[in-house]
């Protein structure tokens, strides 16, 4: 059986799913993107290729066995993208909460049956379909959980909008004595610089006080101002809108002390080792292109 146990997001990390870049499918068409910024790599004639993207995921592999992390890997269904690991599931302390992800990508959560099949089903949670969370809006961090969301009317029309409203309240009513906030996020189906696809393409905790923020990925100046009480301003690395594009709120804690990040982001990477970090540095600009990082090809399992 795995003991689950995910407090916050950057306790020392023992076991994590990372997801897996073979058998990725052909280059979709224009009509089946379902991100903004993969869109604008297929016009380009620019989507990344397989064999680079596998060869980037296996950077990461390598810095986890440096630091003796059990790596689970998804079970390859043939041309299939599979990368994006953290949408399919999440844990908080030790449940197991299946998400109700995006159709498009619904076949992702069978390939990690090996990772399912040693939880107690006692701790799994499925929700009903109306409700819906990806596992890139869902942060827990001690006492709170952090969820991004679209609070907006035409949600059904934006395809760049994961996590509803109901999806909140569900996480809220199965977590009573934690304190959930939400925080309508920006979204746009056809500019990646102007679409927040989930929180942590906008924020992300990490050592034991900080946080990499991008402002203007929040609607609400106050969801924004209530990140700033709790860290404090001095303690937040605001990021601006080309480096939100390029993902750099989507680094990946190995513990608090310990981050794996994409090796061109100069400014934050200075930043973090002028702080004392460990910056573990990958390339993963090929993955890039599809609207994801480190935080989102990797489901964290147990931590300290
Ligand atoms: N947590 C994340 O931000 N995940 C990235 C998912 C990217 C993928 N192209 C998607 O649109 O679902």
């Amino acid at each position: 059986m795995l003991e689950l146990n995910i407090k916050n997001e950057t306790a020392r990390l023992r076991a994590v799913v990372l997801g897996v870049a073979t058998s990725n499918g052909p280059i979709p068409t224009v009509e089946e993107a379902y991100d903004p910024k993969s869109l604008e790599h297929i016009k380009a004639g620019t989507y990344p290729i397989e064999a680079d993207m596998v060869s980037e995921m296996d950077e990461v592999n390598k810095v986890f066995q440096k630091y003796d992390i059990k790596v689970f890997r998804p079970e390859i269904i043939d041309n299939y993208n599979q990368i994006f690991t953290r949408d399919i599931g999440f844990v908080i302390d030790d449940m197991f909460i299946k998400a109700n992800i995006l159709p498009d990508r619904d076949r992702e959560l069978t390939a990690i049956h090996e990772v399912i099949d040693q939880i107690d089903p006692d701790r799994i949670v499925t929700a009903p379909d109306d409700v819906h969370f990806e596992g890139g809006d869902v942060m827990v961090w001690n006492d709170y959980i952090f969820i991004g969301t679209y609070k907006r009317d035409d949600y059904k029309e934006q395809i760049t909008a994961r996590t509803n409203m109901a999806g909140v309240k569900f996480i809220e009513d199965l977590f009573p004595n934690k304190k959930v906030l939400s925080f309508d996020l920006v979204k746009s189906n056809t500019e990646a610089r102007d679409n927040a696809l989930h929180l942590d393409c906008c924020f992300q905790p990490i050592g034991l006080d900080k946080a990499i923020i991008y402002k203007d990925g929040f609607y609400n100046e106050s969801e924004y101002n209530s990140l700033v009480d709790i860290f404090g301003f001095e303690n937040l690395f605001h990021i601006d809108r080309e480096e939100m594009y390029n993902m750099n709120s989507n680094v990946f804690s190995i513990s608090p002390t310990v981050i794996v990040s994409e090796r061109s982001f100069t400014r934050l990477n200075t930043w973090l080792i002028d702080r004392g970090f460990t910056v573990e540095e990958v390339s993963y600009n090929e993955i890039a292109k599809q609207e994801g990082l480190l935080r989102c090809s990797t489901l964290p399992l147990i931590r300290d």
